[in-house]
């Protein structure tokens, strides 16, 4: 088995460090192998995904990213700033499904902007679709407007599109991520106002028939985001698309006390997966030794149980996070009176210091 190792910019490689040190106490039969992605590729290739880091992420079994970007990038053509990395690896790759859990450790509930009480126990997935939607579609670009309110000055578009087929894939995977749980699903759309959300609402809604154990409802993504911070623990699983899907889930991090805190894992119709912080590269805070790997360590446990078939390694790293909150070690971002804040490294070291504990005790 093979895992690619994608670090990318800023925080990227800090947080990746310390989730190749809890894998490596593991002790686990598999090839890590690492490659520059994103700014860091740009500067040593002049691509943000070379053809070198490319193939070596096709041809693993699965692949552990950070993050990629910096303000320093954004005025280079788009094609080559380093964001288009990780839409390569996911359009290349064919990882149209996202995983997004958002879950309030208990020792975290008064780490949350909300009120204790409204994410006490929170456990919601958000199932994003990856590979499509407003990110993807053509044509876009600028021009000079040849209508409209302004006609003749300067004007960008993009394009929002959803084929049937990739909508019944998405909604398939959410009925069934819905079945190991509570058994219902949230359709997020905006199909009272777009063309593109009401296909996704009637396909969601026809493959729901497909599912009579599973409960269906729908909402608009307005209604939703102000849904998340009023009740979110109505929520069970939540489908929707790509670009709804990727504010909605940093607004569900909030839920869970830091953005910090959410793995994610992007899966392809194999058993391929990447598997990522749902937070960016963090240039705030880059090289200064305090982001939280949390999120990082978190991914690399999904990795373990969707794409490397080693549930019970995931299981050790889980419980050796939850080991380490409960004994009140923090880092800046869920840092709160009464805990002891510690910096990236030192949070690395203390999860892999409560895996060899637990090893030990056996
Ligand atoms: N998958 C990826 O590689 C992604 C890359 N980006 C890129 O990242 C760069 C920064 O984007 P932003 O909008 O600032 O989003 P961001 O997620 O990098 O940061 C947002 C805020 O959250 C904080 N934060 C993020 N991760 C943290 C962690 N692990 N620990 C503590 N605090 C953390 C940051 O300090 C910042 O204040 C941009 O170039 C953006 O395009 C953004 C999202 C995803
Ligand atoms: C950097 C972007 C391509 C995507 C993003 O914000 C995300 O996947 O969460
Ligand atoms: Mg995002």
């Amino acid at each position: 088995m093979k895992i690619a190792v994608l670090p990318g910019d800023g925080i990227g490689t800090e947080i990746v460090a310390e989730a190749v040190k809890v894998l490596k106490v593991l002790d686990l039969k598999f090839e890590m192998e690492t490659a520059p992605v994103g700014g860091a590729a740009y500067e040593a290739h002049g691509h943000p995904l070379p053809e070198s880091t490319l193939k070596l992420a096709k041809a693993a079994d699965a692949i552990l990213f950070g993050a990629v970007g910096d303000w320093k990038y954004d005025k280079l053509e788009r094609a080559l700033r380093p964001e288009q990395a990780i839409l390569g690896l996911r359009k290349h790759l064919g990882l149209f499904a996202n995983f997004r859990p958002a879950i309030c450790y208990e020792q975290l509930t008064h780490a949350s902007s909300l009120k204790p009480e409204l994410v006490a126990g929170l456990d919601i997935l958000i199932i994003r679709e990856l590979t499509g939607d407003i990110y993807f579609g053509q044509p876009r670009g600028r021009r000079t407007a040849p209508d409209g309110h302004f006609p003749g000055t300067e004007e960008a578009f993009d394009t929002m599109r959803y084929t049937r087929p990739e909508i019944e894939r998405i909604a398939h995977v959410a009925f069934q991520a819905a079945r190991k749980r509570s058994k219902r699903v949230t359709s997020v759309d905006k199909a009272n106002v777009l063309e593109t959300f009401q296909l996704w609402k009637d396909v969601v809604t026809e493959i729901g028939r497909q599912y009579p154990d599973v409960a269906l409802d729908h909402m608009y993504v307005d209604n939703a985001a102000m849904q998340l911070v009023k009740a979110p623990k109505k929520f069970d699983v939540v489908v929707t698309g790509n670009m709804f899907g990727d504010i909605l889930s940093d607004e569900a991090a909030m839920l869970t006390g830091s953005i910090g805190m959410l793995p994610s894992a992007s899966l392809n119709a194999g058993n391929q997966g990447l598997y990522e912080p749902s937070h960016g590269s963090a240039p705030d805070i880059a090289g200064k030794g305090i982001a939280n790997p949390l999120a990082t360590i978190l991914s690399a446990a999904m990795m373990l149980r969707f794409s490397l078939n080693q549930p019970e390694a995931a299981d050790r790293i889980e419980s050796a996070v939850k080991h380490v909150l409960a004994s009140g070690l923090r880092t800046a971002d869920i840092h709160s009176d009464g805990t002891t804040r510690v910096g990236t490294r030192e949070m690395g070291d203390a999860v892999v210091a409560a895996i060899t504990k637990k090893t030990t005790k056996g």
